[in-house]
This record gives structure tokens, C-alpha cells and sequence, in this order.
């Protein structure tokens, strides 16, 4: 049996209350132990995950010198492309063993955001390759925006208290490919252990060995979903607004054993953020005696500035 839970999304959204009750308890005691859990049920077609691989595969094919055209100076990475070896997990000096695109927000009726987020990046090269991502950052998100809606009700709050601090949100859909191992990595891996920035992470792509959890006895553990599901995790934006009840779980992409060095690995995380201005200041109803304040004041955007310097991705 899989050390990783698993949900069904349909039980949520159906009209039985009995149902909703039973995944609000199961994804809420996921979170609470190893802050990771399989969803089935979710919002992409069949054919819009093909359609995204495609796409994807495809640009990461491109030769480096067209790639190195979408790499855009000053915006953190935030948008675009971002070259092999450049990001690095907090506290670690080697890159991790991969590159990877950044789809960003797509901002309606909100001209102050509109302003404030850097603009998507065409690949003029793949005429399908900006429509894909998009349709699949909508339908990643409407999954997210459920899933927020059932964790507020098992932290006692308004189901819809999330809405407001998502709609316009600062997510980002982040199609990685770790190429194949050319040579011995030393101390580089694909990706060293980290905790997610955002509120939650969707990852599609968890199919194959490579993706590991650190469980609470600080054991690492296989996380490998089925076909039809997709990885979700807690982050440390919701680790702090919820003063640490819902965990943000350390995790980790190790290199494959030497046979398998010839192959790339492809996982696309979508990284739920809400807008810059939400305060995830911990809730007062996460806070007791015995549970005091872990974590000081602070709002989402300048958390994420704060991360980013910590990632090699931007300068302090
Ligand atoms: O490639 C994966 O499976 C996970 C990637 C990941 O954890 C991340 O990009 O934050
Ligand atoms: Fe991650």
C-alpha cells in the first residue's frame, strides 16, 4: 500500500453531504500527517494532459539557443524559461538537474494586477504551445480552488474564505524536465529536498519512481500516483496561516539508478499562491496554549520575495 493517501475530488463536489463530510475528513487528516495526498477526480481531460506533454516535450527539444531566447532578465524567473542548473534548493549552493517554463496568471477585469504581474511569454516556434498552457492552468486551478474550499471547512472556517485571496492569484504552472545524466551529478540531484513556497502544489506527473516525502519519523518515502491522479501538497504559505496544523512537507526529486540515467524525467507542478496582499498572519483558532504562534506577521508577496532571493532567482 502507498505511504500516500488517496481522495476522490467527486465526492466533494456531489450533492450527497455525506460525501463532501468524507473528503473534507480524509484530505484534512492527510494534511495533518504527511501533508500529501493522491486526487483523482480533478478537472483535466485525458486529452488535455497529452496535449500538454506534447507541447511541452516539444519546446524542451528546441535547441538551447532558441530556448535561451525566452529566458527573460529581471523578473525573477517569474515568467518563461528558466535554463538548466539555475535554481537551487534554500540553503544549498549546486543546482538541481533541471529546467523548466513558467506559466503565469491570466488577470481579468483587475487592471492593478494586471500591472503588477509580469506578461506570459509566447513561443513563437510551437503555435499551440501558449493555448495548451493555459487551458491547463484554468482547469489546475478551478481543482486547487475546491480543494482550498474543503481545507477552509476543516479549519472551521467559511468554506469560500479563500475565494477572494485566489481569484487573480500569483499561481504559477511549472512544466520541469530533468534531462538525461550525462556524467557522475557529485552533490547535484534533480531536486534537492525543499518545502513548496505557495499555498498548495498539483503535480501532474508523480507516475514514476523519482518523487519522495520525508514522513514524520524523518523517513524518506515513494510518492507515485496512479494514471488518473494527480500529487497535492501542503506549502508554506497555508504551514503559516495555519500555524503549522496543516504540515508543509519536505520533499524531494532523486536521481534515477545509473540504467535509467539515459532517460528524462517530465512533472509539471501547478503552485497555488494567492495575491500579494493576503496575510497569512496564523489563525487565531490554530493558536492555543498548547499550540503557540510559530510564525511572525507577514503577507504573501513579501514572503515570496523573501524565497525567491533564497532560490538563486532573484538578487537581495
Ligand atoms: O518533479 C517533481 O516530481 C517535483 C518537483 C517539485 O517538487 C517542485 O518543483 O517543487
Ligand atoms: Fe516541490
Amino acid at each position: 500500500m502507498s505511504a500516500i493517501p488517496s481522495v476522490d475530488l467527486r465526492d466533494f463536489v456531489s450533492d450527497s453531504s455525506e460525501r463532501k463530510e468524507k473528503f473534507i475528513k480524509e484530505i484534512g487528516a492527510a494534511f495533518e500527517n504527511i501533508g500529501f495526498v493522491a486526487l483523482s477526480g480533478h478537472f483535466l481531460s485525458e486529452d488535455l494532459v497529452k496535449n500538454l506533454y506534447d507541447e511541452i516535450k516539444k519546446f524542451f527539444d528546441l535547441p538551447q539557443e532558441v530556448k535561451d531566447k525566452y529566458e527573460i532578465e529581471g523578473i525573477g524567473g517569474q515568467r518563461g524559461y528558466t535554463s538548466f542548473g539555475k535554481e537551487h534548493a534554500k540553503g544549498r549552493k549546486e543546482g538541481d538537474l533541471k529546467e523548466f517554463w513558467h506559466f503565469g496568471q491570466y488577470v481579468e477585469n483587475d487592471p492593478k494586477l494586471e500591472a503588477e504581474y509580469p506578461d506570459n511569454v509566447e513561443v513563437a516556434e510551437l503555435p499551440k504551445f501558449n493555448e495548451v498552457g493555459k487551458e491547463t492552468y484554468k482547469m489546475l486551478e478551478k481543482t486547487a480552488k475546491y480543494v482550498l474550499r474543503a481545507l477552509a471547512l476543516h479549519l472551521g472556517l467559511e468554506e469560500n474564505y479563500f475565494d477572494e485571496f485566489i481569484k487573480n492569484g500569483n499561481s504559477i504552472l511549472r512544466p520541469i524536465h530533468y534531462p538525461p545524466i550525462t556524467s557522475e551529478p557529485k552533490n547535484a540531484v534533480r531536486a534537492a529536498a525543499h518545502g513548496d513556497i505557495n499555498l498548495i502544489t498539483l503535480l501532474m506527473g508523480a507516475q514514476g519512481r523519482g518523487l519522495q516525502v520525508k514522513n514524520h519519523k524523518g523517513e524518506w518515502v515513494d510518492a507515485i500516483a496512479r494514471p488518473d491522479q494527480l500529487m497535492i501538497n501542503v506549502g508554506d504559505m497555508l504551514s503559516r496561516l495555519t500555524n503549522n496544523k496543516l504540515k508543509s512537507t519536505i520533499h524531494q526529486v532523486i536521481n534515477p539508478p545509473k540504467e535509467l540515467w539515459g532517460s528524462s524525467r517530465y512533472s509539471i507542478p501547478f503552485f497555488m499562491h494567492p495575491i500579494s496582499g493576503m496575510p497569512l498572519n496564523c489563525l487565531e483558532n490554530c493558536i492555543d496554549e498548547s499550540h503557540p504562534k510559530q510564525f511572525e506577521d507577514i503577507t504573501a508577496g513579501e514572503f515570496l520575495h523573501e524565497r525567491l532571493i533564497e532560490l538563486g532567482l532573484i538578487k537581495g
